[in-house]
């Protein structure tokens, strides 16, 4: 087997996402509900006959050897070298993007998730999930979220994760058309820093029916957002007329949720043209995860 295809890399949403206190090394302690979305960046592999990891599409702003694909997949690459003894196969990846960046979808982490999930299958690497996620959680905060696959109650700066049920309902995202640097809005000094801590019992129920009501929680970066990035504002304000319009992660992405489909077609229609904006189902679980299983992207 030399080749996975049509790999997905789906966004996620944050629920609500708590700052509840920060680490000695200055990174900020979250709680968080981090949803699965059926919007996705899409990747090819083929093994190649060197050891080389090579991109073999652009992707504007980030060169190949930024990018957390080719760092995720040297990384897995030095950790087989390890293991075996010798390197693995080079690998050209080709990427398909379509989330945007600086977006709080996680567009890069799940890219390099999904990377480390289709290496692991065509080096047979031999890595557990929890080794994966390991592995990954150095490249940044959300990649071993994308590596558990499924909706997750998470803590710490995102690497503890307990599975919940998340709700079953239609999202209407908004593209703001800027992009969020995360550092610069955990670096604010009017950050909110001190939510109280949650137990999953207080906002279960609320999940399940979720839907139109008002959601669990908030976003404790979306002020600062707002503050920093006025179309951040303007976003949240207009989608605010239908339901509990929120920021997910760092932002600048919108979203607000639906219980039917045509309700978030009619939103999506009715959008002003300055935005960018889609509807996406709730994911279960991470379709690679499946994919993988039934061999189904094999070629
Ligand atoms: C906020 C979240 C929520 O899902 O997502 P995104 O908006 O990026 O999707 C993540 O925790 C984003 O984590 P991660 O992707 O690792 O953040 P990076 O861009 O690497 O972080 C940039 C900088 O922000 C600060 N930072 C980041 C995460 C965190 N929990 N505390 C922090 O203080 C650190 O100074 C870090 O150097
Ligand atoms: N494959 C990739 N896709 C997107 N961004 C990447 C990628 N690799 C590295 N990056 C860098 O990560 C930054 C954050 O991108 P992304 O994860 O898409 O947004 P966010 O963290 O806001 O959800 C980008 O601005 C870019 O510099």
């Amino acid at each position: 087997m030399r080749s996975l295809h049509h790999c997905p890399a789906p966004a996620k949403l944050n629920l609500f996402l708590h700052v509840i206190g920060r680490r000695a090394d200055g990174y900020h302690l979250l709680q968080s509900v981090f949803q699965l979305i059926d919007r996705a960046d899409t990747l090819h592999f083929d093994l190649r006959d060197d050891e080389r990891i090579v991109r073999t599409t652009e992707v504007p702003g980030v060169p190949a050897e930024q990018d957390l694909i080719v760092r995720a997949l040297r990384l897995l690459q030095a950790e087989y070298a390890r293991r075996h003894g010798r390197l693995p196969p080079g690998i050209d990846v080709a990427v398909e993007k379509i989330l945007p960046m600086g977006g709080g979808l996680g567009g890069g982490s799940s890219d390099a998730a999904t990377a480390l999930m289709a290496a692991n299958h065509l080096w047979r690497a031999g890595l557990s999930q929890q080794e994966l996620m390991e592995l990954g959680l150095p490249l940044g905060a959300d990649i071993p979220f994308f590596l558990f696959g499924e909706t997750a109650f998470a803590e710490g700066v995102g690497e503890h994760l307990q599975a919940v049920q998340g709700p079953d309902c239609w999202y209407v995202v908004i593209e703001p058309g800027v992009a969020v640097p995360t550092p610069a809005i955990f670096s604010a000094p009017d950050l909110t820093r001190d939510s109280k801590a949650v137990i999953i019992a207080d906002f279960s129920s609320s999940l399940i029916s979720v839907a139109k009501e008002a959601g669990f929680g908030r976003n404790d970066l979306q002020d600062v957002a707002e503050r920093l990035f006025p179309p951040v504002a303007e976003a949240v304000a207009w989608l605010a007329r239908y339901g509990d319009a929120r920021m997910t992660g760092s932002g600048a992405c919108v979203f607000c949720a639906f219980t039917s489909e045509r309700e978030a077609n009619q939103v999506v229609a009715e959008v002003p043209g300055r935005w960018r904006a889609w509807k996406a189902q709730s994911l279960p679980r991470h379709p690679m995860k499946s994919l993988l299983q039934n061999q189904a992207v094999i070629e």
